[in-house]
Parts: structure tokens; sequence; C-alpha cells
């Protein structure tokens, strides 16, 4: 596919994730050349404390008074250090799992924790001192995927794309497919593989929110932060008019790439509804803003498969097949990791940095052009940036 480029050199990567619903890191280890993927290493999960989830949240907060990245207050210079410290607790952990040591990993992909996403701004912000982890797992380290695609006109998200196009294109088995994200975002890639030897098609873009305001509203009306397995909802009605009025905002209107903040939509527009129908209401708006995604590809897709948090939400994961006219599945119906792909992917990434490949697509981002990114970091404390 030479799209993703020519084949290299396989590398043994790890890749780390902390994505929007503050969940935790999840670590997964990749046999890859940036381009193709050889086989999957082992892959864990490291949840945050309540304590850890509280530290982040605090600097969402933070973040959002801030008019750039530039000279944050202390208390986010504080978790950019501790973010590095606990992300090489999980690269121990993985490393523990399969016996090696550090000089046997070539490579970590750090996507950090992102605290705001102002691509409209000309920024996004994603928290993890890259050469800390660096020096503390002896690794090399690549980190600040985002900046390089924003700083080319790119929306700086979905940059899981490219990963996925390189999964399907191992085996392939529909002609138009669409992957499906759901964390607390949810964005979604559509592939069209043409004739032999033809680079695919890929578009990509935000669907709008994935479970961030369902959690959010589960952790005022339960004190646990997720609606477990959907329960919340089951017991809810629905407030049509609601889903109305949320999908009523531009946004579903607006042409792909086009990208969301966590918090860009948030649950006021549910507040005074009961906990069950509330969550009802919040689980189907997720569930049009993935049914309206559908009017912006070019052909429909053959069928859906689902990856992220979300796909464990059987109420969130009923009301979408019964909504869609196609096959619904979670990725592992195609032997993918649903909660390792987004890992896997920085893990593909980083090994594409190291070799100046892009990153992301015009079609995925809306970039100027083919865009690399990355930001490197080598463990004695010299930076390269791509
Ligand atoms: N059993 C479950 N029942 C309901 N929801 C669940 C369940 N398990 C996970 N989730 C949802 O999945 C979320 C975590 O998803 P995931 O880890 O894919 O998100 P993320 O990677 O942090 O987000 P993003 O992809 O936006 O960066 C949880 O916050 C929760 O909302
Ligand atoms: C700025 C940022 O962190 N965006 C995330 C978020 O979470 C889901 C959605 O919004 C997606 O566009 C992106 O993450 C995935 C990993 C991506 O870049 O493909």
């Amino acid at each position: 596919m030479s799209v993703l480029g020519e084949a290299g050199d396989i590398k043994c990567v790890i890749g780390l994730m902390s994505g929007t619903s503050m969940d935790g890191i999840d670590a997964a280890m990749i046999y890859t050349d940036g381009v193709r993927i050889e086989r999957l290493g082992p892959s864990l999960t490291l949840p945050y404390t309540p304590e850890m989830r509280a530290q982040v949240k605090e600097c969402l907060s933070l973040a959002a008074g801030c008019a750039s990245p530039e000279n944050p207050p202390e208390a986010i210079k504080q978790l950019d250090d501790d973010l590095a410290d606990w992300h090489a607790e999980a690269v121990f952990e993985l490393l523990a799992v399969t016996g090696q040591t550090p000089e046997e990993i070539d490579l970590i992909g750090f996507h950090g924790q992102t605290l705001t996403h102002r691509p409209d701004r000309g920024w996004t912000w994603q928290l993890g001192d890259g050469g800390r982890l660096a020096g503390l797992t002896g690794i090399k380290v690549v980190n600040d995927f985002r900046t390089a695609d924003v700083a080319a006109g790119g929306e700086g998200a979905p940059l899981v794309p490219l990963y996925h196009a390189a999964l399907l294109a191992r085996a392939r088995r529909h002609n138009v497919v669409a992957i499906l994200n759901i964390g607390g975002v949810a964005n979604v890639t559509w592939v069209k593989f043409g004739t032999d030897g033809e680079d695919p098609q890929i578009m990509a873009f935000d669907t709008g929110p994935g479970n961030a305001m369902l959690d959010d509203w589960a952790e005022i009306h339960t004190g646990k932060p997720v609606d477990t397995d959907g329960n919340l909802a089951a017991r809810g009605l629905c407030h049509e008019e609601v889903v109305m009025g949320l999908m009523a905002s531009p946004y579903f209107d607006e042409t792909p790439p086009k990208t969301l903040d966590r918090d860009d939509f948030n649950i006021q527009t549910v507040r005074g509804l009961s906990a069950e129908d509330g969550a009802a209401t919040l689980t189907n708006f997720v569930v049009e803003s993935v049914i309206s995604a559908q009017s912006h590809f070019p052909s429909p897709p053959e069928a859906w498969y689902v990856a992220g948090g979300g796909r464990h939400n059987p109420t969130l994961m009923r009301r979408l097949r019964r909504r869609m006219p196609v096959l619904v599945d979670p990725v592992e119906v195609l032997g993918w990791r649903g909660d390792a792909l987004e890992a896997e992917a920085f893990a593909f990434l980083a090994a594409r940095t190291e070799r100046g490949l892009a990153l992301s697509l015009p079609s995925t981002t809306g970039c100027s052009a083919p865009t690399p990114g990355g930001v490197v970091h080598l463990p004695r404390g010299r930076r390269l940036r791509r």
C-alpha cells in the first residue's frame, strides 16, 4: 500500500494511550516498520486511581482557562511530570509480562493526556514529558504527535486512521468499511479499497461525543464514573426533543475533516431529567450522531466495526444496531483488540515518525499535504522535531 509507504526494518515498539475518558493508561506492544504490522505483543491497562483521575480532571479545568499551552500553571507542570512517571510504570508492567529488558525495545509512542484541543486557535495540547519518560525507561520516546498536523492546517486528529488502514489491508473482508471508536469522543474511519495496487480512499472525522457526557452524568447521579453496562440508560426513557435539540448543532452538518474537544458538548441540556432518562437520552444522542455521520461518506459502508470502551455498553450497542442499516460488530470479529487499538496505533505512528513518514492525510485531518509529525526524545536528553 503506497499510501502508507515502503517496507522497512521491523521494530519492537510500545504504544501508550491515555484517552479523553480519563480511565487510565493503555499500553500495547507491536512489531512494525510503520507500514506493516508483523505481529502484536501483549497489552494491558493501568487504570487511574480516583486520586489520579481527580488530578487529571482538575488540570483539564485549569487548561480550559489557559489562552495557550505556553506558561501553564504549576498544577499542570506537576501533571506533566506525573504522567511521565505513571506511563513509565505501564512500560515496566508490560516488560514484566514479556520478560524483556528496555534494551530490547526500540521505541515508545507516548500520546499523552489531551488537556484541550483547539485547532481553530492553532494548537492542541497533549500533556506528558517525553524527555522524562525516555530518561526513566532508557528507551527512545516519540510524543507530541498532533502539533505538526495542526501547523499544516489540519485538525490534529483523528490520527488512528492510517493504523486502521494498515490493519484492514492485512485481511480484506469488505470493499467499503467503517471503523468506529467510541471513547470519550467518538471518531470514524471510512475506507474504500480500489482494485489491486490502487491506494484505498480514507476519510476520517469525529462523529460527535462518545462516552464523556454519559460518564459525567453517571458520576453525578451514581458516584461511579461510568454507566456500567448501560444499566442506567436501559431503565430510562429517551427524551427525543432533547436529542433533536442536540442534533441541531451545526457540527453535524459540517463537511469533514472535523474534530471535537472532550467538553464541546456537555450535560447541561439533560439537567433536570431523572438519572435514568438523562442516561437514555445521552446514549441515544451518541447513536444519532453516529447515524448522521453516514451522510458524509462518499459511499455507504458494507459493515461497521466498533472499538473503544463504548462497545462494552450493551444498551449503546443495541440501539446502534437497531438504527444502522448494516452489520455492526465489535472489532474483535476482525481479530483486533478493541481496548488496545489506540495504544497499538501510537506505537505504529511512532515507528512512522522515526522513518519520517506521514501521520495524517488531507482526507483524515484536513492537513494541506500528507504530514509527518511527532517529537523524538532520546534517553540522554536530546530532542528531535520531525
Ligand atoms: N462495561 C462498560 N459499560 C459501559 N461503558 C463502558 C464499559 N466499559 C467501558 N465503558 C466506557 O468506555 C470508556 C472508556 O473508553 P476508552 O478507553 O475507549 O476511551 P478513551 O480512549 O479514554 O477515549 P478517546 O478514544 O476519546 O481518547 C469509559 O469511560 C466508559 O464510558
Ligand atoms: C485531540 C484528541 O486527543 N482527540 C482524540 C479524541 O478521542 C477520540 C477522538 O477525540 C479522536 O479524534 C482523538 O483520538 C484518537 C486516538 C485519534 O487521534 O485517532
